[in-house]
């Protein structure tokens, strides 16, 4: 079974362009479980330009799902993280200005660090997955680490497939299949769609979880843009 996390990144993003609290961060998470989502993702940035650390506390008590935090392991998300104890911590090693995440840590040359990283979160009793390229020894490497999962980067993969190309996919079922040999417990993320995730999900065995934000709120928009204009007529026509 996948389980599907949304990743609620964009409707704090929304939020600060604004100030205030429309749309509720909180709110919003209450929702898409009650809709059935079966987690609740945020990527806390150092610059708190979308989810703020306060976010990360406000959503503890909401989140009766799978909650996982994602962020570079800084000394102030793992302070945060520490103090949350979401279900799962997914480290990735974004530098701090990087618009979105674009590169899977390299296992084999951080691995020292990985390693003490993933055993004071493990001990504190959160589950850890790390970030990665659809690349073996990056599979083998996170191995070592004492990870309990990784996350396939799936950019190249939505890349790909939107060009038409469906052996972008083969990277990821042979990483797939080397994370299963390995125990390693697999999620994937980034530029997942409806377009793009029935495709992904059929050919990656053992795939625990995918965590989906900026194509899924986009969808919503779109989907749901058409009812909010008839309701909002619908009020306007009410009193000719
Ligand atoms: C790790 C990953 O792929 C996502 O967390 C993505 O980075 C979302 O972050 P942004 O919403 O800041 O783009
Ligand atoms: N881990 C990936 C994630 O949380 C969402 O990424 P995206 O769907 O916003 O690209």
């Amino acid at each position: 079974m996948t389980k599907l996390s949304v990743n609620i990144n964009k409707i704090a993003t929304l939020r600060n362009s604004r100030g205030g609290n429309v749309p509720n961060v909180v709110q919003f998470a209450k929702d898409v479980q009650r809709f059935g989502s079966e987690g609740v993702t945020i990527h806390p940035r150092p610059d708190e330009r979308h989810i703020r650390y306060q976010d990360a506390r406000d959503l503890k008590p909401v989140v009766y799902t799978e909650y996982n935090i994602e962020g570079n392991p800084i000394k102030s998300f793992m302070d945060l993280v520490l103090e949350v104890k979401p279900t799962q911590v997914t480290l990735v090693p974004d530098a701090e200005d990087a618009i979105t995440s674009n590169a899977g840590w390299d296992t084999l040359k951080h691995k020292d660090f990985l390693v003490d990283v993933i055993k004071e979160f493990q001990q504190n009793g959160i589950r850890t997955s790390i970030f990665v390229d659809p690349i073996l020894k990056q599979v083998e490497g996170a191995k070592a680490t004492g990870t309990d999962r990784v996350e396939l980067y799936t950019e190249a993969f939505a890349h790909e497939y939107a060009l038409g190309n469906e052996e972008g996919v083969r990277p990821y079922i042979e990483s797939a299949k080397l994370a299963n040999e390995l125990e390693l417990g697999l999620n994937a993320g980034h530029d997942l769609s409806l377009d793009n995730i029935e495709f992904f999900k059929k050919n990656i065995p053992g795939l625990l979880e995918v965590s989906i934000g900026h194509a899924l709120v986009a969808e919503s928009l779109y989907l749901g843009v058409e009812n909010v204009i008839q309701m909002y007529l619908r009020k306007l026509k009410a009193h000719p």
